[in-house]
């Protein structure tokens, strides 16, 4: 753990894309997330998708074998991957929601629509001792309800506000940073530990680094692909750094 009150969770589900494009063993997701730890990494984050695309079950298994920092297992909230995961048994499971035909995870999970369905998995984590996080968007009806489902932990999926910067929406950027600044807000009034994730580069990070109520940022894609160029240790070091620079100017960060 870093001396941060914030910790940088790398997913490394996109090494995995790359091994997978050639059918063979390189490049290791497991050796990405070892060569992450030493550089400063908190955690690791990987999603075993349904369709198996990057993160495979072995890649779970030897990422829990072998890893001295937590596991963050995402996954959806399938019986199946709650079996498989309930096997791993990480640190912790991050609940996403999962279309085949997406190119990623383009939204938040629905934990309102799916309540019932949600509830009997969270119970099964909890009592196996995996911490549950929801990963949701910033709408105070979706927090609130993972506040009733007693999800300990949500993560508020921020791809909408950094593809807002990217497409040079201002109007819609400012719009999508209220509702996330809000929703960390409401978040943590209601109990809950607070992580976001999706999209983020560095500069992304510096600025939601600001919301003293976030505790984790899990960060992937930017990241991996920063690392051709200067190297996975330099680019996690340089990400900690923008997120100790956003941390310093939140006034109440503790
Ligand atoms: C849930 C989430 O935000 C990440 O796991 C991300 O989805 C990983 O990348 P892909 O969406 O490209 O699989
Ligand atoms: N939960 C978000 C995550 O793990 C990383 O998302 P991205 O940085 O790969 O978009």
């Amino acid at each position: 753990m870093s001396s941060s009150s914030l910790r940088l969770g790398v997913n490394i589900d996109h090494v995995a894309t790359l091994r997978n494009a050639r059918g063979g063993k390189h490049p290791d997701p497991v050796r990405a997330a070892l060569e992450a730890i030493s550089a400063g990494a908190d955690g690791i984050t990987a999603h075993l998708r349904e369709d198996r695309r990057h993160i495979r079950d072995a890649d779970m298994e030897r990422l829990k074998a072998e890893i001295s920092k937590p596991l963050n297992f995402e996954m959806a909230a399938t019986p199946d991957m709650v079996r498989i995961a309930l096997a791993v048994k990480p640190h912790a499971v991050c609940l996403v929601p999962e279309r085949r035909e997406e190119l990623t995870t383009e939204g938040g999970l629905d934990v309102v629509g799916q309540r019932e369905s949600l509830e009997p998995s969270i119970a099964r984590f909890s009592e196996a001792g995996v911490r549950v996080s929801l990963f949701i968007a910033a709408d105070p009806k979706q927090i609130e309800m993972a506040a009733k489902l007693k999800a300990p932990v949500i993560e508020l999926h921020t791809g909408a506000w950094c593809d807002a910067i990217t497409d040079g929406d201002t109007a819609k950027a400012a719009n999508e940073w209220q509702r996330i600044a809000a929703g960390a807000r409401l978040a943590k009034s209601a109990g809950l530990e607070v992580h976001a994730g999706h999209g983020l580069d560095y500069a992304t990070a510096e600025t939601i680094s600001a919301l003293p109520e976030i505790m984790e940022l899990n960060i992937g894609y930017y990241m991996i692909g920063e690392a051709l160029f200067i190297g996975l240790s330099d680019t996690v070091r340089l990400m900690r750094a923008a997120m100790d620079r956003g941390r310093m100017q939140s006034k109440s960060a503790p």
